[in-house]
């Protein structure tokens, strides 16, 4: 069976956006400028417990922003991981529950509040359940890695993840986003536990006939490669089998990432692409902080993200280290308007814009 294609489904809304909507940012990172402490084993999730009114009121600066998707609080929110903690099952589900129902009640305040203002420029933004990969639970990095050991398999990721998908869907989303899927692998059992993640993915969409759109996006450590080692096309081909998943893409890898990523998924996909790198800066799991390195600043996203639309991707945004800035900037690049081929005079020069670029000084090639 097909998605289905619900009023404000992912489909309407990057209609309705102009052909490319914007995602959200780092939203651990914005906790953390307002001063919370998420040096924890549940990371940003540890605010569910802490500090909810702060999550919603990170969800309601990145929609000020300009973000049409809100990404939820549940990207490290696992129930081994509250369990851990000495919650009992039920109260993790409803922790889990809850950063659904905190991004929802952000929405529908944000939205209720903009509508009755005439001429404004945002969208009814979709609230995305995070489903951080199972490296996201061990909390040691290794969804950067792939490591998971040799103990982990297609079963075992399968049950790890499944109760937590119904919970989150039982929660009503409007769609669902796996994140940070691991893209490098030093070692054969690790390639194979990898690839296996993806299928668990794909198949728990499948086995619990998920009916609202789902993302699958990949952390990249070196720009080329799949996760589990193995190509793009690899893991893209089973994807692509897949009639549960909307969008794949990339997402907490360096911004420079994504050009280059962006062309060659699309041409092993015909789903929509979707980007949000993270600032350029490296997640050092050991010491837990982030390293600093070749990074992208505001001004940069905004110009890359007019590059990255006209090389396909439709669905655009930030992860660690960027911040509501970073979104205002994307969601003010020009993403929406496609300009037709036209040949423009200005003395006794003309200049070339694209078909299917829109207006930006790099586009503008001279053709005397
Ligand atoms: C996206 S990473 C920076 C999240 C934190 C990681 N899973 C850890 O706990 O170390
Ligand atoms: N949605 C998560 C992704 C971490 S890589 C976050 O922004 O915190
Ligand atoms: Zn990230």
């Amino acid at each position: 069976m097909g998605i289905q294609k619900v009023k404000g489904s992912l489909e309407d809304l990057i209609e309705k956006a102009g052909g490319c909507a914007v995602v959200d940012g780092g939203f651990a990172t914005q906790l953390e400028k307002h001063g919370a402490t998420i040096n924890d084993s549940l990371w940003s999730s540890i605010c569910l417990i802490n500090d909810p009114d702060l999550i919603k009121r990170v969800h309601l600066e990145y929609l000020e922003a300009g973000a049409d998707i809100l990404v939820t609080s549940s990207y490290q929110a696992t129930l081994p991981g509250f369990v851990s903690k000495g919650l009992s099952i039920e109260e993790g589900e409803s922790l889990l529950k809850k950063s659904v129902k905190l991004a929802v009640e952000a929405r529908d305040k944000f939205w209720d509040d903009k509508k009755r203002i005439s001429g404004h420029s945002y969208n009814r933004a979709l609230v995305a359940a995070s489903i951080g990969s199972y490296g996201a639970y061990l909390a040691d990095g290794s969804e950067y890695s792939g490591c998971y050991g040799p103990n982990v398999d297609l079963d075992k990721l399968k049950d790890f993840h499944r109760r937590r998908l119904q919970v989150l869907v039982e929660a009503g989303p409007d769609l669902l986003a796996f994140e940070t899927i691991p893209n490098k692998l030093e070692a054969q059992q690790f390639k194979i536990s990898k690839i296996y993640k993806l299928q668990a993915c794909v198949e728990l969409l499948e086995e619990e006939n998920i009916q609202i759109p789902s993302w699958i996006c990949f952390s990249s450590v070196d720009g080329e490669n799949a996760p589990s080692g193995e190509s793009f096309k690899e893991c893209l081909d089973i994807i692509n089998c897949s009639n549960k998943v909307s969008a794949v893409g990339i997402n907490c890898a360096p911004p420079h990432f994504v050009q280059v990523l962006v062309q060659k998924f699309k041409e092993l996909t015909g789903k929509v692409i979707v980007v949000y790198p993270n600032s350029g800066e490296v997640w050092d799991g050991r010491a837990k902080r982030w390293l600093p390195s070749k990074c992208f600043d505001d001004d940069k996203f905004k110009l890359f993200a007019t590059r990255w639309r006209d090389s396909g991707a439709e669905l655009i945004g930030g992860c660690c280290r960027t911040t509501p800035s970073t979104i205002r900037a994307i969601s003010k690049a020009e993403l929406k308007i496609i300009y037709q081929s036209v040949c423009v005079c200005v003395s006794s020069v003309s200049f070339k814009v694209d078909q299917n670029q829109s207006k930006d000084e790099d586009i503008l090639h001279h053709v005397e």
